[in-house]
Formats: structure tokens, sequence, C-alpha cells
């Protein structure tokens, strides 16, 4: 599906495939990047921002939509356009987005994965919801989860506020804890001090390492300290090394091997239901093998990976070029009726080859039909018993 022409230098017109986005200043300011830009238009991709002020159905035409934007208004508007419009692609369904929008339901699906890697495991550190505040409880309220913990807000909306997390060595930690609930209480698990980001758009997969919380100490988990805030982790991880000595764990780290990165990324993509997403992992440093998902965002910093523009252009044109050939599948689906339907009429002797007004029309429509669907045998019998059961 193309909507719209490009002039070109030589005078002849070049379909464009135009894609809207509508995101938020500060997502525009990372993202739409000249790089961008420059390569999406030499591939004929448009990327315009939509005109938040006017209502969706006011906005020029567009192949797919992008967006990461959560205000109730927005999302109404969405759900309205995509009853009216199912076959335009909306990237993603909000549906889909709202799971990640809660810490328990995110990460809910990591454990149904079905994965093959034989030495290999994924899971997702024990954790529970807790929804009175800290102060009122004096013992953990499960044996299935043991400190030290990190609380999280339940709600992961991208706020300030849920990016606000503990660390939680004890119950005196716990108690003293200054987070409204709900929230999550996650087990820490060490892990070297290195987060792998797996960064998905599609069937586009691409994992890079960052710097994480460092591991936690037998001697600092006994210590005096009960509780840390943090919420951006450099910070807390520059308290505790050098930048030398976290440039050389950072390049020491080995990536988790790329066919089992490959396989979560497809198996969350598909489950999630979900084509803009990163998720992050950590591999626990006590078990071999073993990996653990901690987070999943929609619609991450993807300017922060290597070739961004590349990956996300090839993205968006799978995208539309599949729409488009979904549209010519369904072209030759009812060409092909067309047909068949024609070549019994004019056999019937309803109309006859040749003749003016319907007869010659039919006959045109029949000669492109049968184009298309003639060298196409088993297409040629699905319409023969469609006709047949028709006419019983
Ligand atoms: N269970 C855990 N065990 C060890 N470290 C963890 C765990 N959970 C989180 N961390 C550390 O805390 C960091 C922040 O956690 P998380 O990713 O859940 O927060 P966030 O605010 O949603 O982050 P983001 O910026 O990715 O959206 C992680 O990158 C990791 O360094
Ligand atoms: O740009 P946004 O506001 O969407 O911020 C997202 C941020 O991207 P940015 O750092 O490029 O801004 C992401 O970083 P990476 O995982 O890719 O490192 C990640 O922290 C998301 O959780 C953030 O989304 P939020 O959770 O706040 O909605
Ligand atoms: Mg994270």
């Amino acid at each position: 599906m193309m909507s719209s022409d490009s002039e070109q230098k030589d005078g002849s017109s070049r379909c464009t495939y135009r894609i809207a986005y509508a995101l938020s200043p500060k997502k525009v300011e990372s993202f739409i990047q000249p790089s961008l830009l420059n390569l999406a238009l030499q591939r004929r991709i448009h990327l315009f921002p939509l005109q938040l002020s006017k209502p969706l159905s006011d906005q020029p035409p567009f192949d797919c939509l992008i967006h990461k934007l959560s205000h109730p208004d927005w999302i109404h508007q969405l759900l309205l356009f995509l009853s009216h419009n199912p076959h335009i692609p909306v990237i993603d369904h909000p549906h889909a987005i709202h799971r990640l929008h809660n810490r328990i339901t995110m990460l809910q699906l990591v454990d149904h994965l079905n994965l093959t890697s034989p030495h290999l495991s994924l899971a997702i550190p024990n954790q529970l919801l807790l929804d009175t505040p800290p102060s009122l409880f004096h013992t953990l309220p499960s044996n299935h989860i043991t400190f030290p913990l990190i609380a999280k807000p339940l709600l992961a909306d991208g706020s300030a506020g849920s990016h606000q997390m503990s660390l939680v060595f004890n119950e005196e930690g716990l108690r003293a804890l200054n987070l409204n609930p709900p929230f999550v209480l996650q087990e820490f698990v060490n892990h070297g001090g290195v987060v792998f980001k797996v960064y998905v758009a599609g069937r586009h997969v691409q994992c890079v390492k960052r710097k994480s919380l460092p591991d936690i100490s037998e001697e600092k988990f006994g210590g005096s300290q009960n509780l840390l805030p943090f919420s951006q982790i450099s910070n807390v991880a520059a308290q505790e090394q050098s930048d030398q000595s976290l440039a050389k764990l950072m390049e020491a780290a080995e990536l988790p091997p790329s066919s089992f990165v490959n396989e979560v990324a497809t198996q969350l993509r598909q489950a999630l239901n979900l084509n803009l997403f990163n998720f992050d992992m950590i591999r626990d440093s006590k078990v071999e093998g073993r990996y653990l998902v901690i987070d999943i965002n929609y619609f991450p910093g993807y300017a922060k990976m290597p070739c961004y523009e590349t990956i996300l252009t090839d993205f968006f044109l799978d995208i539309v070029q599949q729409k488009q050939s979904e549209v010519s599948n369904n072209c030759v689906a009812i060409l092909s009726i067309i047909w068949w339907s024609s070549g019994n009429v004019r056999d019937s002797g309803i109309v006859k080859n040749g003749e003016g007004g319907l007869g010659k029309e039919l006959s045109c429509i029949y000669n492109l039909a049968s184009e298309k669907v003639a060298p196409n045998p088993s297409l040629v019998q699905v319409i023969r018993k469609c006709w047949d059961s028709g006419r019983q």
C-alpha cells in the first residue's frame, strides 16, 4: 500500500511510504535524528509527525503509525481509529503496550516461553506485590523471597516516580522504605555489574552491554546499611567503582550467545504481541547459564543502539511491504473469484464472448484475472471448490 508519490529529478514519480509518529517532545528529540530521516528518505520512507492538536481522523494519510503516548484521550482515539481502519498497521496495539506498564504483568509471560537452548535457562527474579505501607509489617510477608531486595513501583508508565527504586538490605530497611504502595519487592541477583539490553524492532534484534548495579558482597550485605534509594544506576555504580575498573568489567563481560538472545527475543515478541521494545537481562553469578529478565520497556531509546537507523528503517520496510503484499494477495483473491465466475457466466451462454457491453467488459476482467490466477493451479482448485459448493 503506497499512499503518495514523490517527484524524482528525472520527472518520474516513485512511490513513498508514509510513516506517521506520535511521540513526546523528548522522544522526538532522541529518536527522530536527521540521520534516521535521511536514511529513511533514501529508502523511500517519509517519517512525519502527527498534529496532536487535531483528531486522528483529520490527519494526512499514512501507511503506518508508530507511537508512545499514554494519556487516556490519545488511547481512546487510537482504539477508535483501529476499529475503523483495521488494515492500517498501528505499531503497537495499546492493549499490548499496557501490559508493560505494570511490573507484575510485564514479566509474567517470561516463565511461559518454550526455549530450546540445552545449557541455558531463563527466569524472572522471585518477587511479590505489596499494597500496604511497609511501616505496617514487621516481617517479610513471604518466605519465598530473601534479602537483599529491590523495591520497584508497580506502575512502570515512564513517569519520574516509576523509576524511583531502593535496594533493601533487611527488614529494618523495609520498614524505612519511603515508597507509596503498591510496589514490587524483587530479589536482588548478583550478576557481575553488567546488564544486557536486548533491543527488538520486529524481527531485528540487537544485544548491548550496559553498566548495572554492582554485586552486593557478603560484607556489605551484613553491614550497617539498611536501605539505598536510587533512580539512576550510573550514580550508584560510580560510587562503587572507578571509571577504569568499570571499563575493564564491561569489556570482560561476555555477551550471551546470539542464538539464545534471538530465541528469547522472538518468543517474547510473539507472546507480548509487540514489535518495538527492549528487555533487560542479567546473568546469575551463582548459577551457570541462568539468565533473568528484570525489565521490559516499550519503545526504548533506540538511538543509543549502534546502527539504529538501518535497523529501524529495515523494520519500517518490513511493516509496509508486508501490508502491501497482504493487499495484493487480497487483490489476487478477488480477481480469482471474478475470473472463475466470469468464465462460468460466459460458458453458460448468458453473455457471449466478444459482444459489446457487459460481454466485452467481462471478457477484459476475465483476461486480466486469468493472468493472475491461471499460473497458480492450487488457487484454481480452491476457486473451483468454492464455485461448486456455492452452486449446490
Ligand atoms: N532483580 C535485580 N537484580 C539485580 N539488579 C537489578 C534487579 N532489578 C533491577 N536491577 C538493576 O536496577 C536497574 C534498574 O532496574 P529496572 O530496569 O527494573 O528499572 P527501570 O527504572 O524500569 O529501568 P529503565 O531505565 O530500564 O526503564 C537495572 O538496570 C539493574 O541494574
Ligand atoms: O525516551 P523515553 O522517555 O521513552 O525513555 C526510555 C529510555 O530511553 P531514553 O534513555 O533514550 O530516553 C529507555 O532507555 P534504554 O532502556 O533504551 O537505555 C528506558 O529507560 C525506558 O524505560 C525509558 O522509557 P520510560 O520507561 O521512561 O517510558
Ligand atoms: Mg531497565
